[in-house]
């Protein structure tokens, strides 16, 4: 079965308290297999996050299906890394594991995975954006999830530290073999890290284009040969267009 398989006919917020009601998504059926990482990609407003809280289970309202297998972990990397401010590093690993005893080996493991062995006792608020992120990413990974979600995890951050992240993100996805489906506005990062690309139109968001990025994962370290795919993705005409829409049409 795979990771996640989408079959949305539409989603729409209803009106509420004067502001008018809102078609969030249209048409959009994809799947995720175990393993595979997917991205996400339109134009601002689209409803690229209300997928993903469709995907998590966190909005249960929409026109079609979502579907997970029963068994399978999911963790949800929100743009924010969401961490409590007035815990230790560590502690914030902890919080999300059903047994809170299980080993410190454990979340010791994750830490050194994502570089921060050294900063388990600092506390959360002490922390840069990009270790926040670490942390965050090693929060999702910590419970050993069947599929994670990724909500644009490297916005706002420069660009060597994006990088170094998305190289992590790589490495963690290989090691612990998790589907993944991610949102990204940046082209470079999704053909960097998917193996498919999912592109959805502009407001309400539909399905146009998946696209298998069949770069080896050597090449996907190497910007060059990122770049040349990029060339390539941005010629094909449906994503050319998409690719210059990146602004929400104005609403009634
Ligand atoms: N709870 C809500 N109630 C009403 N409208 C909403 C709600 N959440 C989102 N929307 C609207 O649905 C549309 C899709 O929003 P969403 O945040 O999913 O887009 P997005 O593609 O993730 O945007 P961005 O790329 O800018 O983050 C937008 O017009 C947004 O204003």
């Amino acid at each position: 079965m795979a990771a996640l398989t989408v079959d949305i006919r539409g989603k729409r917020f209803p009106a509420v308290a004067g502001a008018p009601a809102k078609e969030a998504l249209g048409r959009v059926a994809f799947n995720v297999a175990e393993g595979e990482t997917v991205a996400l990609i339109g134009p601002s407003g689209c409803g690229k996050t209300t997928l993903l809280n469709l995907a998590a289970g966190l909005d249960g309202q929409a026109e079609g299906t979502v579907c997970r297998p029963a068994a399978g972990r999911l963790a949800y990397v929100f743009q924010e890394p969401r961490l409590l401010p007035w815990r230790t590093v560590e502690d914030n690993l902890r919080l999300v594991l059903a047994d809170p005893s299980d080993p410190q080996e454990r979340i010791g493991g994750l830490l050194a995975e994502v570089g921060l062995l050294q900063a388990r006792h600092v506390f959360a608020s002490r922390l840069s954006l990009g270790m926040a992120r670490r942390v965050a990413l090693a929060r999702g990974f910590i419970v050993e999830p069947g599929l994670v979600l990724l909500d644009e995890p490297f916005a706002s951050l420069d660009a060597p530290t994006a990088r170094r992240l998305r190289l992590l993100l790589l490495r963690l996805l290989a090691l612990h073999r998790t589907a993944a489906l991610f949102v990204t506005h940046d082209l470079d990062e999704a053909i960097m890290l998917a193996h498919r690309l999912v592109f959805l139109s502009a407001t309400p968001g539909r399905l146009v284009r998946e696209l298998r990025i069949d770069l080896e994962p050597a090449e996907r370290h190497d910007p060059a040969a990122v770049a040349r795919k990029r060339l390539e993705v941005m010629g094909l005409p449906e994503v050319a267009g998409l690719l210059e829409l990146d602004v929400e049409e104005p609403g009634p």
